[in-house]
């Protein structure tokens, strides 16, 4: 299956997520907070736009089963994974309506968001936008997963429910995500099926980028704007 080659393309990018500093710091528990602030704000914007996209494949799909399955997800994401912000903000001591309200999109973001927008308007079939989202919840997943196997939390740990979140509720999609990606390809020819091996290698290492962006509160220069 393709999913599989695409999991062993990705393997190496995932170890490096893990012993970055981001990762390392939510495990550690001593993370900046300025840094988990910084995440928040590109997350909740990213995370908005992430369902629109969900909302444009609606316009593509061509069974009423996968119309069903992008409505859920997009209803998932506008409650589910707030669960997850919440546990961030309340380790950073802020509500999380006022961290995320100066949140801008920070370039690591930015580029990531506009590599699946690429998708969406460049290519009709939804497989070449799956291809580039699903390392979203594929990688949170997998990262969630090897950081319970290897490490022990205190039940108290302030970072414990993120990794729980992941662990638990990402399967799903991950699942259909894959399912459309296995069965599309099955059409395609071998050119467009390295584009979507492609696409799913570069949002792995956008995954990256937008953790590191965090640990180093990346940011675009400032340009004075009456200048
Ligand atoms: C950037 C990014 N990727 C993946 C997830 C998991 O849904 C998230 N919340 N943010």
């Amino acid at each position: 299956m393709l999913t599989d080659k695409l999991i062993q393309d990705v393997e190496p990018i995932i170890e490096e997520i893990y012993y970055d500093d981001f990762i390392q710091g939510l495990i550690r528990g001593d993370i900046e907070k300025s840094s988990v602030i910084h995440y928040l704000q590109a997350d909740a914007l990213y995370l908005d736009e992430f369902a629109k996209i969900y909302a444009m494949l609606i316009a593509k799909a061509d069974s009423r089963e996968t119309v069903k399955y992008l409505l859920g997800q997009m209803e998932f994401l506008f409650d589910g994974e707030s669960e997850a912000h919440e546990t961030l903000a309340r380790s950073v001591d802020m509500p999380y309506e006022e961290i995320i309200e100066a949140g801008e999109w920070y370039p690591s973001a930015d580029h990531y968001i506009k590599h699946m927008y690429y998708n969406v308007y460049a290519k009709e079939n939804i497989a070449f936008t799956f291809s580039a989202m699903a390392p979203c919840p594929y990688v949170y997943k997998k990262i969630a997963q090897m950081v319970l196997e290897r490490n022990t939390f205190e039940n108290d740990h302030p970072y414990r429910s993120w990794f729980e979140f992941y662990n638990d509720d990402m399967d799903d999609t991950v699942d259909v995500m894959f399912d459309i990606i296995n069965r599309e390809s099955g059409n395609m020819t071998q050119k467009d099926i390295t584009v979507l091996r492609k696409n799913f290698i570069q949002s792995t290492e956008h995954e990256k980028r937008f953790f590191n962006m965090a640990a180093i509160k990346e940011r675009w220069m400032e340009v004075g704007v009456n200048a």
